[in-house]
């Protein structure tokens, strides 16, 4: 996806609120990190912490969230519950590798309430369907049994064991690192596997059919939709349209699918038929038709939240689709 810094909104996690930090935090942020427990377990936290490293450190946090370079925020109660600092939670980017580091710390007074999972599983759902990264990374130092278990909580996978600079410890220590993609990171804190329409086929995975379209527009682009947050593959680009109905054809499908996300009226004979997608996925095998459309009526508008982006045909492959799409990109790249 082009480079593109999405503008910052606080992130409710359930119980608490994860916003930027501001001036105001510095004393009891100063208060919850200045103490062995907390800072012996994080590398770029010095042990004792200078009250006014508190101050710098949140006014370097607000450049680097504006620059979309790292998003270091507070866990917060919410205001109403006074907005109490819990802790910080963070992603640092590497934008030429596509991908994010993952940290956090709760304050001790605060610990065994489950902040930690909370928070950081909010934080990288929101990154993979948000930022312009396909991967999350993190680290645990090798004796630090609970931040390891909170990796994994979120769907992190171990991936072998490294050194940093600790600079509490005052040196090089052993830690264990972790990743995590797209697929690993339940899409939301509740949600188990997509469920899939039909049910399975003997010795086999059920058939999902999805009816999916390329719409053009009169400068001859298309109009790909970003999977919004608690989706499966949430953050990819893909076409718009959804799962047929039983009972319902592709063409219908599409007609009401258009309509609901998009707001857009089309009739059947503005369906072309295209070409499809037959591709395996872990727990159900997509058939998906896809047709070309270059008349409807009404203004496109993304009705579900969804980013929308009209892109010309030489740049999808700049787009990160799911892997049932690469097929049909490279036709559609060749017939516009
Ligand atoms: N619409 C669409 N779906 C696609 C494309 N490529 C692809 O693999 N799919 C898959 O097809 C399925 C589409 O389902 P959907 O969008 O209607 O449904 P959903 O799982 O998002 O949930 P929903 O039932 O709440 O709408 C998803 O598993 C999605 O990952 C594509 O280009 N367009």
């Amino acid at each position: 996806m082009p480079d593109s810094i999405p503008p910052f909104a606080p992130l409710p996690t359930g119980r608490f609120l994860l916003r930027p930090l501001r001036a105001e935090d510095a004393a009891e942020l100063h208060r919850l990190v200045n103490d062995w427990e907390v800072a012996k377990t994080l590398a770029r936290v010095p042990f004792p912490y200078p009250r006014d490293l508190a101050d710098e450190w949140i006014g370097s946090t607000a450049e680097r969230l504006a620059e979309g370079e790292a998003y270091h925020l507070a866990i917060a109660r919410s205001e109403e519950e006074g907005g109490a600092l819990l802790g910080c939670v963070g992603l640092t980017l590497d934008r030429a590798a596509r991908s994010a580091e993952l940290g956090y710390w709760v304050g001790r007074r605060h610990w065994g309430q489950g902040i930690a999972p909370e928070a950081a599983g909010r934080l990288a759902r929101w990154a993979l369907a948000n930022l312009a990264i396909d991967r999350l990374t993190a680290s645990a130092l090798t004796d630090n049994a609970r931040s390891a278990a909170v990796l994994r909580r979120i769907g992190f996978r171990p991936v072998g064991e490294g050194e940093r600079d600790f600079l509490s410890r005052g040196g090089a220590m052993p830690v264990l690192l972790f990743e995590a993609g797209r697929g690993d990171i339940a899409p939301s804190a509740t949600a188990a596997a997509p469920a899939p329409a039909e049910p399975p086929v003997e010795g086999g995975k059920p058939i999902l059919l999805v009816a999916a379209v390329g719409l053009i527009d009169p400068d001859n682009r298309v109009l790909l939709a970003r999977r919004p947050e608690g989706k499966p593959l949430a953050g990819l680009w893909e076409f718009p349209g959804g799962k047929v109905r039983p009972g319902e054809t592709p063409e219908r499908a599409l007609i009401r699918e258009l309509k609901e996300e998009l707001g857009i009226d089309v009739t059947e004979a503005c369906l072309a038929p295209f070409a499809f997608a037959s591709h395996g996925y872990e727990s159900f095998h997509l058939l998906m038709p896809l047709f070309l459309c270059r008349r409807w009526q009404g203004a496109v508008t993304a009705l579900e939240g969804q980013a929308l982006a009209w892109v010309r045909p030489q740049r999808l492959a700049d787009y990160a689709m799911p892997p049932a799409d690469v097929p049909l990109v490279a036709l559609l790249r060749d017939f516009l």
